[in-house]
């Protein structure tokens, strides 16, 4: 077990600040549920197919996706389908995927397609990448639609840093080519897209009038910042962050999904007498 997959310390509780917001945002017309995956609704784990969604979790997000005028989606780095194999989201819950570029918005959705100059682009950054690994013990690499993901935590923290820096130094003024820091990974990418444009995208698209997000890594924060009045926004972990609130642990992400589940369970009741 890794650090980052074991139990919070200390009581579960949400603060009651959380607790009022969630009481709150339950009321709204029409809710979007909107989660980032590997570190809030997955503890982070070592490797990256064999993250899974926190039971709690998963159980309360497909409670909430089965209410009316609720949607659930999921706003991740990961591709779109690596996102489904680790997720198995409810089956109407709406996707984005490499944190933004790619979105799945049911049945028919148009899958990313990159034109001749990215996709040599991409063969080139992949290439600069592998040589990098070669030299690397306890690194490896994970494909995306668009980039490539150059992964660290099993390296030591000497290893794992020169490998970023050296990447970076080849990779950061290369026309075309977009990185991301993440947690013991550097992202690379020929699109450029953020997770922000994924919230606002799916705000318009549902109508959602409250929207709740939840994330633990540096690139939520462009979603947290795209959250508006009524919104709430919920940071995991301790690192800096512009959200309002915050929970220590993907534990509490199950925790605080829960009670919003009950909260809204009872407002959809309340107008809709058919609704258990
Ligand atoms: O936006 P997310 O859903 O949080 O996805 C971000 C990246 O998550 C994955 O990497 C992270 O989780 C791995 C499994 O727990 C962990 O081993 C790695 O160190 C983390 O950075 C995924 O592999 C990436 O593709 C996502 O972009």
């Amino acid at each position: 077990m890794t650090p980052d997959a074991r139990p919070a310390k200390g009581p579960l509780a949400l603060s009651p600040e959380l607790r009022q917001a969630a009481r709150r945002i339950a009321q709204t017309e029409h809710l979007l549920v909107a989660m980032d995956f590997d570190g809030t609704i997955s503890p982070l784990v070592d490797r990256a197919d064999e993250a899974r969604p926190l039971p709690r979790s998963a159980a309360a997000f497909a409670g909430l996706a089965a209410l009316p005028r609720t949607t659930t989606a999921l706003i991740s780095g990961r591709a779109l389908a690596s996102l489904r194999a680790v997720a198995s989201p409810p089956v109407d819950t709406l996707l984005i995927g490499s944190h933004g570029a790619e979105a799945w918005l049911g049945p028919g959705s148009a899958e990313l397609a990159l034109d001749e100059a990215q996709r040599r682009l991409l063969a080139e950054v992949r290439a600069v990448l592998e040589e990098i690994v070669e030299q690397a013990p306890g690194t490896l690499l994970e494909d995306k639609p668009a980039g490539v993901v150059l992964h660290t935590r099993l390296a030591t923290d000497d290893v794992a840093e020169d490998a970023v820096a050296a990447a970076r130094s080849v990779l950061q003024d290369r026309k075309g080519v977009f990185l991301k820091n993440g947690k013991r990974v550097l992202e690379t990418s020929v699109v450029n897209a953020s997770k922000g444009e994924g919230l606002t995208f799916l705000r318009q698209i549902t109508g959602a009038t409250a929207v709740l997000f939840a994330g633990d890594d540096v690139t939520d924060e462009d979603a947290l910042g795209r959250l508006e009045s009524g919104d709430v926004g919920v940071k995991v972990g301790l690192d800096f962050t512009q959200a309002e609130f915050r929970v220590e642990a993907p534990a509490h992400v199950a925790e605080l999904l829960e009670a919003l589940l009950q909260e809204r369970s009872l407002v959809v009741a309340e107008e809709e007498p058919g609704t258990d």
